[in-house]
Parts: C-alpha cells; sequence; structure tokens
C-alpha cells in the first residue's frame, strides 16, 4: 500500500525522521532546488505537512495544497500559521503543548540569573586574569525577593511563577482575563510594568501581541528594571529595547527570541548588561525528543483516525 505524503519544512531529527518513515513518504521543501515549480506540480498530493514554529506554513505553500489535511508543527507557538485560514479550510493544525513548560520556565531561570548576576562578566573576569590584575568583581544584584511580573499567563507563564516562587518571588500579572490564582492582577502591560522589578514576558506571539511591550512599558518597568524576553521577537519594539538600554531607561535584558531572527541587532549584541541565546528555550536533548514524539504522535494519529492529539485552540471543533 502507498504511504501518505508529508510535506516537511524546516529540520527535524534522525529519531521523527526513522518513526514516521514507515507511515509516510516524506519530501522536504528546502531540499527543491526550484520551489515555485515543485508546489506547482506536486502541491496538490501533499496531504500532510511537518513544519515548525519559525517557518509554520508559508502563503504559497498553503495555496499550492488544496487537499491538505493536517498540519503538525514542532513547537507551542504557531503565530506563523494562519490557523483561523486553516480552521476554515478544514484543515486540523496540532502544536506541542506542555511537554516543554518546563524547559522554557528553567531558561527564563538561567537568564535570569545569569543578567541579575553579571554571569557573562564576571566568567570573563575569572578567565581572563583581571582577578589577579584588578581584584574582586563588582557586587551584583540578587534573585531573591523580587516582584517579578509573569506577561501572559498560560501554561509556561503559570511554570515560570512557580521557579519564581522557590526565589521568594512577589508574583504579579498580565493577560487578556484575570485568573484564579493568588497572584496579583494588572489590567494592561503598563501597569504590570510599573508594579515589577523583573518583567518576562511568554505570550503568544502574532498581531494581537505585537510590540505590546513597547517605550512606555519599558519606561514603567525602570532604571532597576530587568526585562526578559521567552516568547516571540515580535512582543517587543526591538529598537525602544536598545534605546531603553542605552539609555539606562532599564538595567538589563535577558532574550531569547528576536524580531528578525537569526538577525540579532549589533547594539544588543555589544551589551554587558544584556545575556542573549539563540531561540534555544526548549532545546535540550530531553525536551526536543518529548516534543519530537508529539509531533510524530498527531500525524501518526491522523493518519489512523482523522484526529490529532494536541489541536490548536482554533481546530479544537474540527
Ligand atoms: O519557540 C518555540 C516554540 O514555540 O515551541
Amino acid at each position: 500500500m502507498s504511504k501518505a505524503k508529508l510535506l516537511q519544512i524546516g529540520d527535524i531529527t534522525d529519531r521523527m525522521h526513522d518513526a514516521l518513515s514507515p507511515h509516510f513518504d516524506v519530501d522536504v521543501l528546502f531540499a527543491q532546488d526550484d520551489r515555485d515549480a515543485f508546489l506547482r506540480e506536486h502541491g496538490a498530493d501533499y496531504p500532510a505537512i511537518l513544519t515548525n514554529g519559525h517557518w509554520g506554513v508559508p502563503d504559497d505553500v498553503f495555496a499550492a495544497t488544496p487537499n491538505l489535511k493536517v498540519v503538525s508543527s514542532y513547537g507551542v507557538g504557531y503565530d506563523a500559521i494562519d490557523a483561523g485560514a486553516c480552521a476554515a479550510r478544514g484543515i486540523l493544525v496540532a502544536h506541542t503543548p506542555d511537554v516543554l513548560n518546563d524547559e522554557v520556565a528553567n531558561t527564563f531561570v538561567m537568564l535570569w540569573l545569569a543578567v541579575s548576576r553579571s554571569l557573562i562578566p564576571a566568567d570573563r573576569h575569572a578567565r581572563s586574569g583581571d582577578w589577579e590584575r584588578d581584584g574582586s568583581f563588582p557586587l551584583t544584584r540578587s534573585v531573591q525577593n523580587r516582584r517579578v511580573g509573569i506577561l501572559g499567563l498560560g501554561r509556561i507563564g503559570q511554570t515560570i511563577a512557580d521557579r519564581c516562587e522557590a526565589f521568594g518571588a512577589e508574583i504579579h500579572y498580565h493577560s487578556r482575563s484575570k485568573k484564579d490564582v493568588d497572584y496579583t492582577y494588572h489590567d494592561s502591560p503598563l501597569k504590570l510594568a510599573e508594579a515589577v522589578e523583573v518583567l518576562v514576558a511568554i505570550t503568544p506571539g502574532g498581531p494581537s501581541t505585537h510590540h505590546i511591550v513597547d517605550v512606555d512599558v519599558l519606561g514603567g518597568l525602570g532604571a532597576d528594571g530587568l526585562f526578559f524576553n521567552v516568547a516571540r521577537g515580535s512582543v517587543v519594539d526591538e529598537a525602544a529595547l536598545v534605546k531603553a538600554l542605552q539609555d539606562g531607561t532599564i538595567a538589563g535584558a535577558g532574550l531569547d527570541v528576536f524580531e528578525e531572527e537569526p538577525k540579532i541587532p549589533d547594539a544588543l549584541k555589544s551589551r554587558d548588561n544584556v545575556v542573549l541565546t539563540p531561540h534555544v528555550a526548549s532545546a535540550t536533548h530531553e525536551t526536543r525528543q518529548a516534543m519530537g514524539d508529539l509531533v510524530v504522535e498527531n500525524l501518526t494519529q491522523w493518519l489512523k483516525e482523522g484526529t490529532v492529539k494536541t489541536p490548536v485552540p482554533e481546530c479544537r471543533n474540527l
């Protein structure tokens, strides 16, 4: 019996490839020399797409796959996929929620400690000989007993809150709606920023959260404030963030995501009060394995039953 055809957009692990191969005939979009000709000739053959949060489903692919039935994305954030348009065409979209909550929360903690305790400059001081030559490294700032603001109290935001409690934090949050939790709610990102010393963005990306951290919010955070982004680059006005760091409007930042990945502004790269990671919040062997297994499970379940295990909210009623 012939296998179902699957169009792969972006990289996958060997384990995912091996698990998919018995069920799907996999073609890699980026391996095609002439993408337009390939999509024109073969687009209608694909009922299934495997993609990720970075590539999503580009418009040309969406338009060239009239028989598409399922999209399985290797990541939790799906702002690069027009899930509303997929739902309207009856296409199921699946993502990988929950299995990465711990890792993303841990990445925030790593950045928070690194920025507050000046980990990168301190490491440099230790290995460069500066310690012997110039003496002790300057004092840094404690992460203990801070007022922490979580922008987006979804599943990952809650896991971040749990981690922060271990540091004696007073937790504040802003979300689209008030939740049944003991933390302090603020009805705007600005009011949240004004109330806290540490602000972490962990909202979904997309038009509804575009630049919700802007010049005013950064001003509200204030000169001792630290900003962290483990959400999407689009959530923050990056130019305003650069200026806020340059002008001392805020004290520092830890960033895993950027507006034009993989490009990072030089003005961020050159600052000692900023720690940068290349969108790796979920990128451990263990968590990527769990995410990959879920991507595969969504596709094989769809093959067997026509459903997926973890649909995005827009597709839950399909
Ligand atoms: O950014 C990572 C994800 O959305 O899983």
